[in-house]
């Protein structure tokens, strides 16, 4: 297999231990004691110094703006580039619980320039039985031309040995490249909205014998939601929807452990960020389902008449009493009334049983979902991961 100097170094599962079924589920080697925790920064290149990035300064937020912006991760083909908004940023990275210290920067020494990032958030994740605190880590970019000088693995390194000072051992991650070794890899779908701009732009193709008449026909969709009960999720909703969001991920072998703190946090309508909608049975005043979808837009690179696609991102959605067809239905309606030009969703969960029925198309992304320092016994098919990271 490939050669990774860096990752074979570390706790996690490697490529030789793959069917090593002898091997127990839990952690690949146990706590340090926090005494042995290396207690200062790993050694940086001479020109660069390690900096803790404070989301609450207006300043240091757009610092860390325009470099994801600029910096973050493309599609293979650098069409497009990842958009966070600051508002975004600020809402993925201050949780509950969550350690400025883990917002980590690198800028140089001399011009203070923010030239690289990576985050960690803490998450209490279940595996199989088990409730484990873990730190998602996310974020992780080196700007463009300083990419190459191994600045990845001392970040990385930096940021475990900051988690590690917090006494936690585990960590939760994904990307878009193979590392040892994927818990599971998950295929991303679209489903158009927009399919003029999607084409002009070049992520669409005109299907053979379409017409564009034809094609934006057959992604039309309704101007109002069809399921009676359908509206936003307000404050008052978080005891019921933790309720109904706990009872359905406990089906998946690695899911959040949500509490109402977390739910009110990761789930509460925030405008342009994260949107939630349930169905409160209007005979019962019962809440028997829930949908929601995050707002991630894309940089165009290189289109005349677009600079930015609007992409919603499915987030946790729970069917118990509408079917999956028709609750999804009613977000790709608020999603396209919203002006959103693309729905973005994993096949995670229970996606599968609508993306086709809902006209998604498979994207060329796939995704790998990785824990460090924990080895779970079979790699997961994407329905039985329960986890979706921003
Ligand atoms: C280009 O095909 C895809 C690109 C992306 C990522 S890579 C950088 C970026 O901006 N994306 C978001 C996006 C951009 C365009 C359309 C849909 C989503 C994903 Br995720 C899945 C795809 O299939």
């Amino acid at each position: 297999a490939k050669r990774h100097k860096f990752w074979e170094t570390q706790p996690v599962g490697q490529f030789k231990d793959l069917g090593d079924e002898s091997l127990p589920e839990g952690p690949i080697e146990p706590p340090t004691p926090l005494s042995e925790v290396k207690q200062e920064p790993y050694n940086l290149p001479s020109p660069y110094e390690w900096t803790t990035c404070d989301l609450d300064s207006e300043y240091t937020c757009n610092e860390v703006y325009v470099l994801l912006t600029n910096n973050y991760v493309e599609d293979d083909e650098n069409m497009f580039r990842f958009n966070y908004s600051k508002e975004f940023l600020r809402w993925a990275l201050h949780p509950p619980g969550y350690f400025k210290s883990w917002h980590i920067g690198v800028r140089v020494k001399t011009s203070k320039k923010l030239v690289a990032f990576i985050t960690g958030v803490p998450a209490r994740i279940r595996a199989s039985d088990t409730v484990v605190l873990m730190a998602e880590i996310n974020f992780l970019c080196v700007h463009k031309k300083l990419r190459s000088k191994r600045l990845a693995p001392v970040m990385i390194k930096e940021v475990t040995r900051r988690v590690h000072l917090e006494n936690i051992w585990q960590a939760a991650y994904t990307a878009g490249v193979v590392l040892p070794t994927p818990i599971s890899t998950c295929q991303y779908w679209h489903r158009s909205l927009n399919p003029k701009k999607l084409i002009d732009v070049g992520f669409s193709r005109l299907g053979a014998r379409m017409t564009m008449s034809r094609t934006i026909k057959l992604y039309k969709l309704p101007d109002q939601t069809v399921t009676p009960g359908f509206r936003k999720m307000e404050p008052h909703d978080v005891p019921a929807v933790t309720r109904l969001l706990r009872n359905y991920l406990k089906q998946f072998v690695v899911a959040p452990d949500f509490d109402e703190n977390d739910v009110e946090h990761w789930l509460l309508p925030k405008e342009d960020v994260v949107d939630s909608y349930l169905i409160e049975s209007p005979e019962s005043h019962e809440i028997t389902d829930f949908c929601s979808f995050y707002t991630l837009p894309s940089s165009i690179l290189g289109n005349q008449n677009y600079s930015t696609l609007k992409a919603a991102y499915s987030y946790y959605n729970v069917s118990t009493k509408i079917p999956w067809i028709q609750l999804m239905n009613d977000v790709l309606i608020v999603a396209k009334k919203k002006d959103y030009d693309v729905f973005n969703a994993l096949d995670v969960m229970h996606n599968e049983t609508f993306l086709k029925e809902l006209k998604f198309g498979p994207g060329d992304g796939k995704l790998h979902y990785y824990l460090y320092n924990y080895r779970i016994k079979h790699v997961l098919r994407p329905s039985e991961l329960g986890l979706v990271l921003l």
